[in-house]
């Protein structure tokens, strides 16, 4: 099995369940934002990009890779809005050259980690949750880099014969349940992010933006996943594809739509200290309500939630947060 962007936040969570249930696990990550410390040594990490077409024939023909997990990708709509063409050349053109790599190496399964950044305003924006067949019109390059990328996988689907699970997550949160992997890039700006590092004093504020959306308070409303269960959707996910060939797609979210205020709210109580914060301008690229219908994941796969209170994510996420406090101070990390 090989994880692409494995280091990362997402990545690190499904190595670790990969390997807790005996799979033998490669990562390819070139750790522009990920970390080596979040990769266990039973899964060796190779340093490569994605597009490295040389050094990605040989992880997959050394390690017999099969099944891919494919996250390696740039991931915020602020900075795609500031440099598009970074984010079409890494989540669009990186997935073309992986695609191709499979199809050259026979691999036979590639799961992919895309968003509910592809949905239009308008099917994301009545404020009902938005189902698989909703329409597609992304407000951000990012969203639009992982469209194509979308396409690419399903076009080579039909062509080549591989099989492809695509994946929309939501907003992805909190932590391993035992503290073994979180989020560590100390540039991150998802909100609980932010706010955490707000309530611990790591920064001054954080800023609310957009207080004036169509919304039960006026911030905007997002579906905030647990990493884990994201994570369990994945294991179900690869035991499908594994019986089923053929292009699977799923969202992955709770059904549940959490304003700013209500999150940040939640880590004033987790953590037991105000959040000093401001209200600021809606950021470009921004959507009102973002709020998946996931009962196809439900139905389909059976997928159960385990941690869908925002107390379980923030309080994971602090509890990580925490631990690499504690290991900083004793020199571990
Ligand atoms: N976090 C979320 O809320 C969220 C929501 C929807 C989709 N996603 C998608 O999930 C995936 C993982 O996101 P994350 O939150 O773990 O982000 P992350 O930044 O923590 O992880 C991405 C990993 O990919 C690596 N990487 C980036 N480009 C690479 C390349 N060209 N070659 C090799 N490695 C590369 C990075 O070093 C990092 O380890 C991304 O594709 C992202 O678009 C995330
Ligand atoms: O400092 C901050 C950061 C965020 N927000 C707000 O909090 C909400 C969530 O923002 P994030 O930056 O945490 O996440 P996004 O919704 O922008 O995007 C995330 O979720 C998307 C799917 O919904 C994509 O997949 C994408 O990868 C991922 O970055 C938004 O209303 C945003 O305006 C703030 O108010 N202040």
């Amino acid at each position: 099995m090989l994880v692409t962007g494995g280091a990362g936040f997402i990545g690190s969570h499904m190595v670790l369940a990969l390997l807790d249930r005996g799979e033998k696990v490669v990562v390819v990550d070139d750790l522009s934002t990920g970390s080596r410390q979040l990769v266990p040594i039973a899964a060796p990490l190779v340093r490569a990009t994605i597009a490295d077409i040389g050094a990605m024939r040989q992880v997959i023909r050394d390690y017999g890779v099969t099944d891919v997990i494919h996250f390696a990708g740039s991931i915020s709509v602020p900075e795609s809005i500031r440099d598009p063409l970074d984010y079409y050349a890494n989540n669009t053109v990186g997935t073309q050259r992986l695609a191709g790599i499979c199809r050259e190496m026979g691999v036979a399964r590639l799961i992919f980690s895309s968003t509910a950044a592809v949905y239009a305003a308008a099917a994301c924006d009545r404020g009902a949750p938005v189902a698989e067949t909703a329409a597609t019109d992304p407000a951000s390059p990012y969203g639009r880099s992982k469209l194509m990328a979308e396409d690419i996988l399903r076009d080579s689907a039909s062509a080549y014969g591989l099989s492809v699970a695509v994946l929309r997550y939501f907003n992805v949160a909190g932590a391993d349940p035992h503290a073994r992997a979180g989020q560590i890039n100390p540039n991150g700006t998802h909100l609980l992010k932010v706010a955490l590092d707000a309530a611990l004093g790591r920064r001054g504020s954080v800023s609310i933006y957009g207080t004036d959306y169509p919304t039960a308070d006026g911030t905007g409303v997002r579906d905030y996943i647990h990493v884990s269960d994201l994570i369990e959707a994945h294991l179900l996910m690869l035991d499908h594809l594994r019986r089923h060939d053929g292009v699977h797609l799923y969202n992955c979210g709770y059904g549940q739509g959490v304003t700013v205020r209500q999150l940040i709210e939640a880590v004033e109580m987790v953590v037991g200290r105000p959040v000093p914060k401001i209200d600021a301008p809606r950021r470009e690229g921004d959507l009102a309500q973002v709020v998946a219908d996931a009962s196809r994941l439900v139905a389909d796969l059976g997928w159960r939630p385990r941690y869908d209170r925002v107390e379980h994510i923030v309080a994971h996420a602090l509890q990580w947060e925490m631990a690499q406090e504690r290991a900083h101070r004793t020199g571990w990390s």
